[in-house]
């Protein structure tokens, strides 16, 4: 079945509607954002200049945050209906995060690393094993995908930049989220490795049928994306403060 086809029977992998965030302490509002849907298996690709929210309103995607007002919603399901535990139970079912900074636990293996996203899901071991695999062996097959087999014994605080940043996309694919988060995930490459880094996230979220809300100032890499969404066209705090 054609993606556009599955994209019009799913609910949206993300949506946002009449949503405002203030940040505490702060005297104005940092996000006000009437409508932004992400489809399920779409890849968006997110821009605007540093300061501008991206980070932020990824953060309420997370539901690391909530607003003030408005909803946010994953797969359907309103972020601020849960409690704080089941929030982050669903996180660690749904979503899939590739941060800047990476955020692995240096004195874990990599392996070790990219299974902790199947330790704190059942449903992520569930979807594995409905494929007829294990965490184990999605993990090795994630790393030879990404070229990792021969450092996943290594604690991750003894590999690159890059081999950090491929265990940390790991981590987010293993056990198909439907959405993947991706925070300037290839700012520390080398052009020829973020050309590799992106193919293989594009790849890996295809074959999940996983979203990709994917943030960078690198405007050359937006021809990968189905859309590229500007925030300070989005935002209308950002709209109105230049009115
Ligand atoms: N934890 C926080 N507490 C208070 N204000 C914050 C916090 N995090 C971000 N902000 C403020 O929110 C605004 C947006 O920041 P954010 O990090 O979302 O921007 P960004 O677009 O991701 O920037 P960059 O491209 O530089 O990473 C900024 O004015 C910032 O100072």
């Amino acid at each position: 079945m054609q993606r556009e086809t599955l994209a019009a029977q799913a609910v949206p992998a993300v949506g946002v509607a009449a949503m405002r965030y203030r940040w505490p302490g702060a005297a104005d509002d940092c996000l006000s954002i009437e409508q932004f849907e992400i489809e399920a298996g779409e890849r968006v690709f997110l821009r605007g200049p540093s300061g501008s929210g991206k980070t932020t309103l990824l953060s309420l995607v997370g539901g690391v945050i909530l607003p003030q007002a408005g909803t946010v919603s994953i797969a359907g399901q309103p972020l601020a209906q849960l409690s704080a535990g089941a929030r982050d139970r669903f996180r660690a079912d749904h979503l899939g995060f590739v941060f800047q900074l990476f955020n692995l636990l240096p004195y874990l293996s990599a392996r070790d690393n990219i299974l902790l996203a199947c330790r704190f899901s059942a449903t992520r071991r569930a979807r594995l094993a409905a494929r007829g695999t294990s965490a184990d062996a999605e993990a090795e097959r994630l790393a030879s995908r990404l070229e990792l087999g021969a450092v996943l014994h290594r604690p991750a605080a003894e590999l690159s930049v890059g081999q950090q940043q491929r265990v940390a996309a790991a981590r987010a694919l293993i056990g198909q989220p439907g959405l993947i988060v991706a925070d300037e995930p290839t700012s520390a490459l080398d052009a020829d490795r973020q050309q590799a880094f992106i193919d293989l996230l594009l790849d890996e979220c295809a074959e999940a049928g996983a979203a990709l809300l994917f943030v960078s100032h690198d405007l050359r890499l937006a021809h990968h994306f189905d859309r590229v969404v500007d925030l300070v066209q989005l935002n209308r705090v950002v709209a109105e403060a230049g009115a």
